[in-house]
């Protein structure tokens, strides 16, 4: 795999959406792969209904939280996702409304992806986005640059939050190079950079390797 990759430069990235006061971070986490395999495997890049999951899927918590891996069940049970047009975002735990007819993608199956950070490189530039877990703690302070917290402020074995790593790339330092990851974040374009997180790869850190995920699209 190249030494750099950004799955945004190959139109298989939304625009940053913006959970509210929800905590739907799972569901915006599933919807934003799946519209990665998609525009990938089918070159339509289409925005994705999290709503539906937040009211459908009976394995988790709509806005009490939630797992991408019970979400891709859930889609694959249902039938399929809606897009984001059809089946509207509202921040908020309602009655499901899913119609089959309305379904605009689905998934075959969904893969546990390697932890090692590098395998998890070449796992993205090879078949797209993948939806991960992270302890967020540094998140909520972020303002930039390559974040790379001590493990004793952002333990690895405590993860909170589910975001979606688009590409991967390394900034020169003065003194030493940051590997870092891409994450694409859903609390609004003007958290972070531009929506984005720019996290150190290579070590862990924030546990963002222990539950590397995506569904999968024949
Ligand atoms: C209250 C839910 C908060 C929400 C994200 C909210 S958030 O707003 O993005 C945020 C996160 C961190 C700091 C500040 C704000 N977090 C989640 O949904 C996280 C996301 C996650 C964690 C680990 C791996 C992958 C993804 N998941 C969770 O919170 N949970 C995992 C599923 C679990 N269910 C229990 C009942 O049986 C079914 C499973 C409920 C707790």
């Amino acid at each position: 795999p190249p030494a750099s990759f950004d799955w945004r430069d190959h139109n298989a990235v939304t625009p940053v959406k913006n959970q509210g006061m929800c905590g739907s971070c799972w569901a915006f986490s599933t919807t934003e792969n799946i519209e990665g395999q998609w525009a990938i495997h089918r070159n339509k890049l289409v925005s994705l209904s999290e709503q539906e999951l937040v009211d459908c899927d009976k394995l988790d918590d709509g806005c009490e939280g939630g797992l991408p891996v019970n979400a891709y069940e859930e889609i694959i049970r249902l039938g399929g996702l809606e897009s984001e047009k059809k089946y509207p975002y509202d921040a908020e735990d309602e009655k499901c409304k899913f119609t089959v007819g309305d379904v605009a993608v689905y998934i075959n199956s969904s893969v546990n992806i390697s932890s090692n950070e590098a395998d998890m490189a070449a796992w993205l530039y090879k078949n797209g986005p993948i939806s991960i877990g992270i302890n967020a703690f540094a998140m909520q302070f972020y303002m930039g640059g390559v974040s790379h917290p001590f493990s004793f402020l952002c333990s690895p074995d405590e993860l909170d939050h589910g975001v979606l790593i688009v590409g991967y790339g390394t900034k020169k330092g003065w003194f030493s190079d940051s590997p870092y990851w891409i994450v694409k974040n859903s609390w609004g374009a003007s958290w972070g950079v531009q929506g984005y997180y720019l996290v150190y790869r290579g070590d862990g850190v924030c546990g963002l390797n222990k539950m590397p995920t995506s569904a999968i699209v024949k």
